[in-house]
């Protein structure tokens, strides 16, 4: 019989899917624009697999493929913890990660018959970023996929160069946190087109001259802080798309491909460093501890131990 196993270099050269991960402030559209690429890609006969991670979503307008809400149901969660609805959905995450190991299963059996792994993620968008299941998702869906960071925003809600500044914070977060390829999404592009963001992020001067236009009382804060997110869009991809009518929809897909080309030649292998070095620690530990177990044989000259004495009749 021969050994079908992976070795760890025919599964690291093997293509697999790119993972989209869409994360976003609550009612920035994500489950409208999961619905749209879902659809795009189904039109091109490339289908995806698709992951609900959302366990409080009322209505799916699209077909998911494992669903958090067929394996924890997010009210007896807080009726059972008597939680309130924040605490009822980071448990039922933290309840769904513990299985996601079987979850990277059904994956795993499917990953060679998909174009890409669609991830939708909570609408309280620090149940997901800030929390231990978060990053335990994230780290293991990108230990194995090329896996991209599709942070989206609500255009139209973010024309103030306040709110701008806070939201672009808040994706140099997740940058950080995630270290992962990310993607700016511009959504609603319908109603406000995300031309003065780009103009904000390619043009400081642009910026600093909104600034000076808002009077209100974070402005001279802002004004230093935007020095800093100067850096941060040198690592930004940014695409305006309507996940209502499908503008920029091919937009968002060339940026995901040169993303996931960006993962291969950069993110990977740091990923697998990390890996290694984790590993080696691990090996390193378990050795140590053969070595005292070895030490504790030799003090008791191997001698036999009698269980007898123990033994309760
Ligand atoms: N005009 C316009 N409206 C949009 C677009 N995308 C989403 N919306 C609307 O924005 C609202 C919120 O959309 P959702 O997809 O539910 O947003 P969400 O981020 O999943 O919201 P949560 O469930 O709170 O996480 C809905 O009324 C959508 O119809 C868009 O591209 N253009």
């Amino acid at each position: 019989m021969t050994d079908t196993t992976p070795t760890p270099e025919s599964s690291s050269t093997k293509k697999q899917p790119p993972t989209i991960l869409c994360i976003g402030m609550a009612g920035s559209g994500k489950t409208t624009f999961m619905q749209r690429i879902n659809a795009h890609l189904h039109s091109k006969k490339t289908p995806p697999y698709v992951l609900n991670l959302d366990p409080a979503v009322g209505n799916l307008p699209f077909t998911a493929n494992i669903d958090i809400r067929d394996t924890v149901n997010y009210k007896e969660v807080m009726k059972q913890y008597n939680l309130g609805p924040n605490g009822g959905i980071l448990t039922s995450l933290n309840l769904f990660t513990t299985k996601f190991d079987q979850v990277l299963n059904f994956v795993e059996k499917r990953a060679d018959s998909v174009s890409h792994i669609l991830v939708d993620t909570p609408g309280q968008i620090e149940i997901f970023t800030w929390s231990a299941s978060g990053a335990i998702i994230t780290d293991t869906l990108a230990a194995t996929y090329p896996t991209v960071i599709a942070y989206i925003i609500d255009t139209p809600r973010t024309t103030s160069p306040a709110t701008f500044m806070s939201n672009m914070l808040y994706a140099c977060s997740i940058l950080y946190k995630t270290k992962l390829p990310f993607i700016l999404v511009f959504n609603k592009t319908d109603v406000v087109s995300h031309d003065f963001a780009v103009e904000w992020m390619t043009d400081f001067e642009k910026f600093q001259d909104a600034l000076r236009r808002d009077t209100s009382y974070m402005s001279s804060l802002m004004n230093s802080m935007s020095l800093v997110l100067d850096e941060f869009y040198q690592h930004l991809k940014v695409v305006g798309v309507s996940a209502v009518t499908g503008q920029g929809i091919d937009e968002f897909f060339t940026a995901v491909d040169e993303a996931a080309d960006e993962y291969e030649k950069e993110y990977k292998p740091e990923i697998e460093r990390m890996i290694r070095i984790k590993v080696g620690k691990e090996e390193k530990e378990r050795q140590e501890q053969l070595n005292r177990l070895m030490k504790d044989v030799e003090v008791s000259k191997g001698a036999e131990v009698s269980l007898e004495k123990g033994e309760r009749k």
